[in-house]
């Protein structure tokens, strides 16, 4: 099984490039949805807080690679021969994916704050930043996760400073050559 992992600053392209996936007929795992689920099932909203309290507690509790551990059965569930795993925020958890799954890549998107910042304000999901300083906050919570040191290992870099047809045309050519797709 091939591996390709998103890792990428709040809004910088992560959705997009999954989206993409999928209509290539990549399965993706999500690795947000496990804490998703875990905030559900303990009965509280979908808050950008709430999502950020049980992320932080699953890693105190088992582990900085607590979240990529909890993924890798639902990454080997979808058994075909390239699957997308998004939402890897540090380098533990590039680590322990790279250390399970020996064709593992990691793709980085790079996009600037005012670029985040912009497309994030006219996104509107329920755990969206709706200001600045909330968004500078989410950015220095996933830094302290290694989110900086595992864009750092990205095997290749996206620069998503365009227009989406732009980025798509790229990361389309991306995933075929990486996936062997025609
Ligand atoms: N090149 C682009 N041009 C215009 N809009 C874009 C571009 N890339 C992404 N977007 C939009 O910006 C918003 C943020 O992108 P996306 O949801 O893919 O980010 P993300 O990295 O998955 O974010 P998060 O880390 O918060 O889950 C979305 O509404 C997306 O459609």
């Amino acid at each position: 099984m091939k591996v390709i992992g998103i890792v990428g600053m709040p809004a910088s392209g992560k959705g997009e490039v999954s989206r993409i996936a999928r209509d290539l007929g990549i399965p993706v795992v999500i690795m947000g949805d496990a804490i998703r689920e875990r905030v559900k099932e303990a009965g509280l909203p979908a808050t950008d807080a709430n999502l950020g309290a049980i992320a932080g507690k699953l890693r105190a509790d088992l582990g900085m690679d607590a979240i990529a551990r909890i993924t890798i059965p639902a990454i080997e569930a979808e058994s075909a021969p390239v699957v997308m795993v998004d939402g890897i925020r540090g380098d533990y958890e590039v680590t322990t994916f790279r250390g399970h799954f020996p064709d593992f890549t990691l793709i980085g998107i790079v996009s600037s704050f005012e670029t985040r910042y912009r497309r994030l304000a006219s996104r509107g999901r329920s755990d969206d930043s709706l200001t600045a300083e909330e968004l500078r906050v989410r950015d220095e919570r996933e830094l302290g996760w290694g989110l900086g040191r595992a864009l750092s290992l990205a095997d290749c870099r996206v620069t998503n400073e365009g227009t989406l047809e732009e980025f798509a045309a790229e990361i389309r050519a991306l995933l075929c050559r990486l996936g062997g797709i025609e």
